[in-house]
């Protein structure tokens, strides 16, 4: 069964019920397990961390809840039903968009551009219907359009929509990928550490930004990251993995006093 309740966090957000059930779920790569029977739930509008030290499994594990892995044990529930195998342009139509821990955008191309790749899952019209059907093709192009636009404003990245990509400092790549993710108007957004690499400054707006994001359009995400101040701030719940197990699952209070989870963080030596 699956959780449908809606609860209130400390600081008055509602949450709503299971969007995404993993269950039982190991990973393995040869003879590398990982991920070791890890369940946890993803519930509706809540900021979801995965933490833990480095090789913990985290990038492993948003690669399940991605559905690029398939596990080799266990099972993703996705919206009340077992997610069969997909492939990418599959996840996207679930509504399900990423960005990547190293940047993965078109560097030759301009911001425009790049976001409206994040519009092709939404592209119907094929070459052939838009020879013959030249207005569905018009209207929809108008449509993608200003949904891209709307990103472009909402991240506040106007002042570079002409630029290519290449010649952006690091920070605003990071808004770039996030804003072609967004494109895809996602309901389950995942971003692999999305603050990695960044100054405070481009922290605190990227911090900002993805508040926005899960306020404005109550898009739920889940993602990695390793600054721990920014994770105990913008998340509701916080999961801890350590050497592919999961050691911790709770709200960033109970997370940050649960005592294996300050061990595997201070390095403390395992049985
Ligand atoms: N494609 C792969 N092939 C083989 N082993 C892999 C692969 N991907 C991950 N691993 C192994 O699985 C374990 C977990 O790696 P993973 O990258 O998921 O951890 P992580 O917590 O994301 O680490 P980091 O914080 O350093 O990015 C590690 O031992 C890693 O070497």
């Amino acid at each position: 069964m699956l959780d449908t309740d809606t609860f209130t966090t400390p600081d008055g957000r509602t949450i709503g019920g299971t969007v995404m059930d993993l269950r039982n779920i190991t990973l393995r790569f040869g003879g590398v397990e990982a991920i070791k029977d890890i369940s946890f739930d993803i519930r509706e509008g809540e900021i979801r961390a995965i933490i833990g030290p480095n090789g913990a499994g985290k990038s492993s594990m948003l690669n399940v809840i991605s559905g690029f892995y398939v596990p080799q044990e266990g099972e993703v529930w996705y919206r009340g039903k077992p997610r069969p195998q997909m492939k990418p342009y599959e996840v996207a139509q679930q509504g399900i968009a990423r960005t990547f821990q190293n940047i993965a955008l078109f560097e030759g191309m301009s911001v425009l551009d790049n976001v409206m790749c994040g519009r092709l899952g939404h592209m119907n019209t094929n070459i052939l219907s838009q020879a013959i059907w030249w207005g569905k093709a018009a209207k929809e192009e108008t449509e993608n359009r200003a949904v891209v636009e709307r990103v472009i404003d909402f991240l506040e990245i106007q002042a570079i929509r002409k630029t290519p990509v290449g010649r952006l400092p690091y920070g605003l790549k990071k808004r770039v990928e996030l804003a072609r993710a967004l494109a895809a108007q996602p309901s389950l957004l995942l971003l692999d550490e999305p603050m990695a690499g960044m100054n405070v400054e481009e922290k605190e707006d990227m911090s900002r930004f993805i508040l926005d994001v899960n306020d404005e359009f109550g898009t739920t995400i889940a993602l990695i990251e390793h600054d721990m101040g920014v994770v105990m701030d913008l998340s509701d719940r916080v999961v801890v993995m350590d050497y592919g197990r999961k050691i911790g699952d709770g709200t960033p209070d109970e997370v940050r006093n649960n005592q294996d989870v300050i061990d595997a963080y201070l390095g403390v030596a395992h049985d």
